[in-house]
């Protein structure tokens, strides 16, 4: 292959002019391809020691990364960050929900006590089965259930529930059962639900057969992302204030796997006398910094001692900073420069926010990200936190998402992140606002990662390290697109389209 012809830029070149680009000012020209889609293998790191099967993140946001999210992402072969934006005591509860799942599913069953009684539980039709334990919460062991279907048949609807539940132990199975085991036991046993324990006994969820049927008809899921405690991997936010400490401490009890100091701005003083005190404290806990645009806040960053970097200043679809706070960088510019920097001391970086299609993902990773993590991208799937809207004018489904610097997100958690705060007059870096429905994550993420390997295809790329060897070694050129360029490369002159992907 000649590769002396000269065409297109280096991104050292390309990205050393003045100019601060993002994601869709960039292109990459075609390279060679010697292998087919199915080779390229996205594996990859999120931080020192926190390996992934795929390259990919949910961020800490309220609208997007709880539980049900987190344990999504990790049966995918990512991860989830669980927001900070709750109690330390609530964001910990989330941990150890997802540490004690194995199955995607999040249900929340209604709970009683054995002397109580049914009042409106059934009024909804959501409602399949009410489970009855000692404490009438999740916290003891079942004692029985009522099905729907019993109780409507019930004459004396004023009766003890310990009078007229089913016991039946076999409904049981313990957290570790998978989707396939959970399944066959739904089907020889003809049950409508199983209902998963954890070793002392206590109530984890109970997994409907329906739910159980929707799950299995998306792509097949593989190992997941497993820690060193045969669990999820998962991991939080916390801040930079004193009271986080105490976050963090709940936090490591609890069991996460690794911590993202979440700020806008994290070459401060507050951050890097954190990452010191966690290292200090938790040296086996991976602790990642940021959010950095620039060099020298990475490498400030990487001295304090952290194991992974957060960029992305302003890009995120709700954000506000740039024009706020007149700060910030191009994300395409911002991912190059941080990630050429951080490779120096085998740091893997995070490219934060941005994100609207697979060709994003394709120009992070290929820029030098490791991983790319996204808000917008998921807020509008089942597995995002808050119930579905319907937008009349759109005709569709949406879900809220909102900005953590938004005053709505901030008012939230003025009383964990602001207590004790002199400087009270808030200024908002977010918007709230909505995004369509996306369905489930189980669903998006591997279809939208079979087109980013595509893209690594076209570019002869068979791995994130390959495509980094290949930018870095000037064979991969890019170049930067006219907006008559941008243009073109979308869909235009029609009078219509729809726009499915898969
Ligand atoms: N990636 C981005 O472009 C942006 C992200 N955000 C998100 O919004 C949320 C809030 O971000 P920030 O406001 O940057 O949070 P932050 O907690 O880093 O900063 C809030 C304020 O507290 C101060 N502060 C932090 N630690 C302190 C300490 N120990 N003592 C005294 N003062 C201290 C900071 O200097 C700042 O004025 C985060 O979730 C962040 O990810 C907000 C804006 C931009
Ligand atoms: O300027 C900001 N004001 C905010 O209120 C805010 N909240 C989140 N973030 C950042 O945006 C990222 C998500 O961006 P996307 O929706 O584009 O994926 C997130 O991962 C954050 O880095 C914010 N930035
Ligand atoms: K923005």
């Amino acid at each position: 292959m000649a590769t002396e012809l000269e065409d297109g830029f280096p991104a050292e070149k390309l990205f050393n002019q003045g100019y601060s680009y993002t994601y869709d000012d960039v292109i990459f020209l075609p390279h060679y391809i010697d292998f087919p889609t199915d080779a390229v293998n996205l594996s990859t790191k999120l931080s020192r020691n926190v390996p992934l099967s795929i390259p990919w993140v949910s961020s800490p946001m309220d609208t997007v990364t709880e539980s049900y999210m987190a344990s999504a992402m990790a049966a995918l072969g990512g991860i989830g960050i669980i927001h900070s934006n709750v109690t330390p005591s609530e964001q910990a509860d989330m941990i150890r929900s997802v540490k004690s799942r194995r199955v995607p599913i999040l249900s929340s069953p209604v709970f009683k006590a054995p002397d109580s009684r049914i009042v409106d539980e059934f009024d909804s039709n959501d409602v399949p089965f009410v489970l009855v334990t000692q404490s009438g919460t999740q916290k003891t062991k079942l004692l029985g259930y009522i099905a729907r279907s019993d109780w409507l048949g019930l004459k004396d609807k004023e009766i003890k529930l310990e009078e007229i539940m089913r016991t039946d132990a076999n409904v049981c199975v313990p957290w570790d059962y998978d989707l396939g085991q959970i399944d066959d036991k739904l089907k020889k046993e003809g049950r409508d639900f199983v209902v998963v324990e954890k070793e002392g006994g206590e109530v984890v969820d109970a997994l409907t057969k329906e739910e159980v049927d929707r799950v299995k008809g998306y792509p097949k899921l593989g190992k997941g992302t497993v820690g060193s405690d045969g669990r999820w991997m998962v991991g939080a936010a916390i801040g930079t204030r004193e009271s986080d400490k105490e976050r963090l401490e709940q936090l490591v009890k609890a069991g996460v796997d690794v911590i993202v100091l979440d700020s806008s701005q994290g070459n401060s003083v507050y951050q890097i006398e954190m990452i010191k005190y966690v290292k200090r404290t938790y040296p086996e806990l991976d602790v990642i910094g940021g959010n950095v645009v620039t060099m020298s806040q990475a490498q400030n960053l990487i001295k304090a001692g952290v194991d992974g970097l957060r960029v992305g200043m302003g890009s995120g679809s709700i954000c506000t900073t740039q024009e706020v706070c007149a700060v910030g960088r191009g994300q395409a510019t911002a991912v190059y420069k941080v990630s050429s920097m951080a490779a120096q001391s085998g740091i893997p970086v995070i490219a934060d926010g941005g994100i609207s299609f697979s060709g994003h993902i394709v120009k992070a990773l290929v820029l030098g990200a490791s991983t790319v993590m996204m808000g917008s991208f998921l807020a509008g799937s089942t597995e995002a936190p808050g119930a579905y809207d319907y937008d009349e004018k759109k005709k569709c489904r949406v879900k809220k998402y909102r900005g953590m610097g938004s005053l709505e997100a901030m008012a939230k958690g003025s009383d964990q992140r602001y207590l004790g705060d002199t400087a009270k007059l808030k200024i908002a870096q977010g918007v709230v606002g909505a995004v369509a429905d996306k369905g489930s994550v189980l669903k998006l993420v591997p279809y939208t990662m079979q087109a980013v390997k595509q893209g690594f295809q076209d570019l002869g790329a068979s791995s994130l390290q390959s495509a980094h060897d290949l930018l870095r070694s000037k064979t991969l050129r890019l170049e930067v697109r006219t907006s008559a360029a941008q243009v073109e490369g979308g869909v235009h002159g029609l009078t219509s389209h729809e726009k499915k992907a898969f």
